[in-house]
């Protein structure tokens, strides 16, 4: 299984999730740069937090135009599995590959602390490995995620079964608290919170690993199908 692990110019997670893949997971990844445009080689494509950009404009606003962005909306399309966390959900969104936006957190403060989690629904190629309604504990760090969708966005979200992780704590504002979603065909996920950091018990917990455990998972299951 070969992960991609793109960094953009400000990334400073990108180094996390290639550990976490390489050395908790015990799969191969490769940090590629945002100028890449050819992920024929990949499985999964993981888009990772930082600044992108030093958050010029809005977070995420500009490496939507990164020249990798192209081959991973392709990559999406074609089904595959992208994930964003903290600043690539922001990229993600800002991309249009998400629904809504991630605005600054209601009290206007960069919030960097572990947080309790429910995993609201575990049949995503994400998720399958966690049991529906589990509590788990992640790392957020992020000045700008406080996610945020219209009524009618929220109410489809709801339908499809697309939110996936909520805080049990509203640490910034989330409507409906909302901490991860995927898109409406269920391949593409963005999360504010840090799997990468949490997938070693020296690191403070493993609940993250589950989730790059579960992403193995479903891509074993899809190739015996
Ligand atoms: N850890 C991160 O990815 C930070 C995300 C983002 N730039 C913010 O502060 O909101």
């Amino acid at each position: 299984m070969r992960f991609a692990v793109i960094s953009f110019p400000g990334s400073n997670c990108d180094r996390d999730l290639y550990y976490a893949i390489v050395d908790s997971l015990g799969e191969q990844a490769d940090l590629i740069s945002y100028t890449s445009t050819d992920l024929s080689k990949y499985d999964t494509i993981l888009i990772p937090g930082g600044f992108s950009y030093g958050d010029y404009l809005r977070s995420g606003a500009i490496a939507k135009f990164a020249p990798a962005m192209k081959s991973v909306k392709a990559f999406a399309a074609s089904g595959r599995p992208v994930i964003g966390i903290c600043n690539g959900f922001q990229i993600l969104t800002e991309a249009g590959l998400l629904p809504g936006t991630l605005q600054h957190n209601t009290n206007i403060s960069f919030i960097s602390e572990w947080e309790p989690l429910e995993v609201v629904n575990n049949k995503t190629p994400f998720t399958n490995q966690y049991q529906v309604n589990q509590k788990i504990k992640l790392p957020i760090a992020h000045g700008d995620g406080n996610y945020y969708c219209d009524d009618d966005t929220l109410k489809s979200l709801k339908q499809n079964h697309q939110i996936v992780f909520k805080y049990r704590n509203n640490p910034n504002g989330s409507v409906d608290d909302i901490a991860g979603i995927v898109n409406r065909k269920g391949n593409v996920l963005g999360m504010m919170p840090h799997p990468e950091r949490a997938t070693e018990k020296i690191l403070g917990g493993q609940d993250g690993l589950t989730l790059f455990q579960s992403i193995l998972n479903s891509i074993k299951v899809r190739s015996l199908s």
